[in-house]
């Protein structure tokens, strides 16, 4: 048995940051741009990059879900892959992944996992030059934009954008230069250049690429969205998703005895016992919930919606489907359709199907829903008239 030699070159992938700008709930790294995170799209390039050890870092508590995607990234490198947590700040999270770095590393790059869709060519470039160089090495581009020094809202001169470059990641550097430039920081850089040129170190820049821009705000979202190449699909069978479309599956049951009228699917019906539960009990509704977030695998309705969320409570279909909608939204995920079956005995669904199904619609965003009603012919707790329960399909493709 061949066993692979231990890698020369570590790259850091910090993922650790809370992504305010970008104004999502998850932390940046875990918001979809297809149906995949940022931090997956991130990990393709760096996959596809020279072999090295990866760390990701990764948001406190959300190191599982970090290194599930490295895995998945890795393929049969996954022994390659490590996960650590961040710091408050990206230095902090820097150095939490220097503390990760196997004994054979000898040159280290630190990569934004918000440059998601950074070609391997760079990272390719930037070992080359700490190589020949011994030097920090820096990606840049060219800055188009007419640079101006201001005071306030006062502007106090011009600055010549010739000897500017716009820095990118990933950045990279001997070990032994990085690890003494972090030892003695005393103050917080905006990048690891900067840290590395106060401790007296030179620094070289590289080329960068338009494509490794920072995903910093919702506009840059939907540019990495329309740029986005999709993530091909993980080797082992049965995984990942066929042409970026993925069905789930829900069910739900509520007993009778709520107050005041019934809610179902998304409909209230006078004269009809209510059903109860925290919220309107509308089976139908939450059915649909669970088969929406267990397609883009974001859970269930009480990982999102639980008791402890009073937002929630006595709120009716188009609350839970709205939400649903924008957490799928945010993982990269719209929906394609939803079919769902009610079984009880009352009240009668066919004569207000079509309502029903607009009410369930609109609140997807327009997507199609279908509502079916079945009795159980006397049999089980919707038999006998105790409650009512309902199971939906629902597929979702990756949003473009
Ligand atoms: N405490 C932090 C802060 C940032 N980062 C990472 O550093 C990179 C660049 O940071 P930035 O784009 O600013 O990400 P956020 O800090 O998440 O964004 P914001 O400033 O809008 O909150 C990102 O990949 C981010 O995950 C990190 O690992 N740990
Ligand atoms: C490291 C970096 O991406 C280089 O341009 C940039 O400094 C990160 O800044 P942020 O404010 O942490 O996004």
């Amino acid at each position: 048995m061949t066993i692979a030699p231990a890698p020369r070159i570590a790259v850091i992938v910090v993922a650790a940051g809370s992504g305010t700008r970008l104004g999502q709930e998850a932390p940046k790294a875990f918001v979809g741009i297809d149906g995949h995170t940022i931090l997956r799209h991130a990990l393709r390039g760096v996959f596809e990059a020279p072999e090295a050890q990866i760390v990701v870092v990764a948001p406190s508590g959300r190191e599982g879900e970090a290194l599930t995607e490295a895995r998945e990234a890795a393929g049969d490198r996954a022994g390659q892959v490590s996960v650590v947590t961040g710091g408050a700040t990206r230095q902090q999270s820097v150095a939490a992944g220097l503390r990760e770095l196997w004994p054979s590393v000898e040159v280290v790059l630190v990569h934004d996992a918000a440059r998601a869709l950074t070609p391997p060519d760079v990272f390719a470039r930037v070992i080359d030059a700490v190589d020949r160089t011994g030097w920090g090495v820096v990606p840049g581009l060219p800055v188009v934009d007419t640079i101006k020094r201001v005071d306030g809202q006062q502007v106090v001169e011009a600055v010549d954008r010739s000897e500017l470059t716009a820095a990118q990641t990933p950045q990279g550097f001997r070990r032994d230069v990085l690890e003494t430039a972090y030892a003695v920081a005393s103050e917080e850089f905006t990048d690891d250049a900067a840290l590395v040129a106060a401790a007296g170190h030179r620094v070289a820049v590289v080329q960068g690429d338009a494509l490794a821009f920072k995903i910093t705000t919702p506009a840059d979202l939907d540019r990495a969205r329309h740029l986005a190449v999709p993530v091909p699909p993980v080797s082992h069978p049965g995984a990942g998703q066929a042409n970026g479309q993925r069905v789930g599956v829900g069910t739900d049951v509520h007993a009778y005895g709520g107050d005041g009228a019934l809610w179902l699917a998304g409909l209230e019906w006078p004269g009809e016992r209510g059903l109860s539960g925290h919220s309107d009990g509308d089976a139908v509704a939450h059915a649909i919930v669970d088969a929406l977030l267990s397609a883009a695998g974001l859970g269930d309705i009480g990982t999102h919606f639980g008791t402890s969320r009073p937002e929630f409570a006595g709120a009716h279909a188009d609350a839970f489907l709205a939400r649903t909608r924008q957490l799928l939204g945010e993982a990269g995920w719209v929906v394609a359709n939803v079919a769902v079956q009610v079984q009880s005995n009352a009240p009668k669904l066919a004569p207000r199907r079509a309502e029903a199904e607009a009410v369930l619609s609109a609140a997807l965003g327009g997507a199609p829903v279908s509502v079916a009603a079945t009795t159980t012919d006397g049999l089980g707790f919707a038999g006998e008239g105790v409650g009512v329960q309902a199971f939906a399909v629902a597929l979702i493709q990756a949003a473009r």
